[in-house]
């Protein structure tokens, strides 16, 4: 099963809470027609649908902390070979939130052409996951949790990016490129 994605193009799209890595994708979708898995609706999905691993991963997103690894990346395989015959190429939203992450995806499934950076500054941030909060209903939305998961993007996420800048795969985004009013 796993030979229908070895060949995948894949997009890995990092960057903090709430900097925009799932509007960017809606774009390159739009523009490209690449398939876009974002891991957190994978695991929101999950959670949904009111499954005993569900419950399980809510607490854990709820503190804004990292679920387990293999949880993650067998949730992205399965979506992966789920669409393989139609797709032109992945984008992976959300992944990998640490440099391990990064290299267990690497031996499972494959490399990455490109690493998507969407860059924003912390405030920014913040002040966008406290509007979207009104209305997301995301548990993880709000001041408390926002500030955990920014700490946690700093600290484990950061270091993903200065990983892949030495393969020369990283491309950055960020808003004066996209002529955004934040
Ligand atoms: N003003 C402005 N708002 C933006 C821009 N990009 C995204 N947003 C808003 O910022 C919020 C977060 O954007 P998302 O695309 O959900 O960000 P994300 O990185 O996928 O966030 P997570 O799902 O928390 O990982 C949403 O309410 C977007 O509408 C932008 O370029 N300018
Ligand atoms: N690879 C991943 C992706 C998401 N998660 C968990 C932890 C994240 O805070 C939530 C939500 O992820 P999502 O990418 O939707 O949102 P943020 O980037 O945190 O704003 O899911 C994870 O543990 N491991
Ligand atoms: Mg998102």
């Amino acid at each position: 099963m796993a030979d229908k994605i070895k060949d995948a193009k894949i997009i890995f799209v990092v960057g903090g809470p709430g900097s925009g890595k799932g509007t960017q994708c809606e774009k390159v979708v739009a523009k490209y027609g690449y398939t876009h898995l974002s891991s957190g609706d994978l695991l929101r999905a999950e959670v949904a649908s009111g499954s005993e691993r569900g419950k399980q991963l809510q607490a854990i997103m709820q503190k804004g902390e990292l679920v387990p690894l293999d949880t993650v990346l067998d949730m992205i395989k399965d979506a992966m070979i789920a669409k393989a015959d139609v797709s032109k190429g992945f984008l992976i939203d959300g992944y990998p939130r640490e440099v391990k992450q990064g290299e267990e995806f690497e031996k499972k499934i494959g490399a990455p052409a490109l690493l998507l950076y969407v860059d924003a500054k912390s405030e920014t941030m913040v002040k966008r996951l406290m509007k979207r909060g009104e209305t997301s209903g995301r548990a993880d939305d709000n001041e408390e949790t926002i500030k955990k998961r920014l700490d946690l993007y700093y600290k484990a996420t950061e270091p993903v990016i200065t990983f892949y800048e030495g393969r020369g795969i990283v491309r950055k985004v960020h808003y004066a490129t996209l002529g955004s009013d934040l």
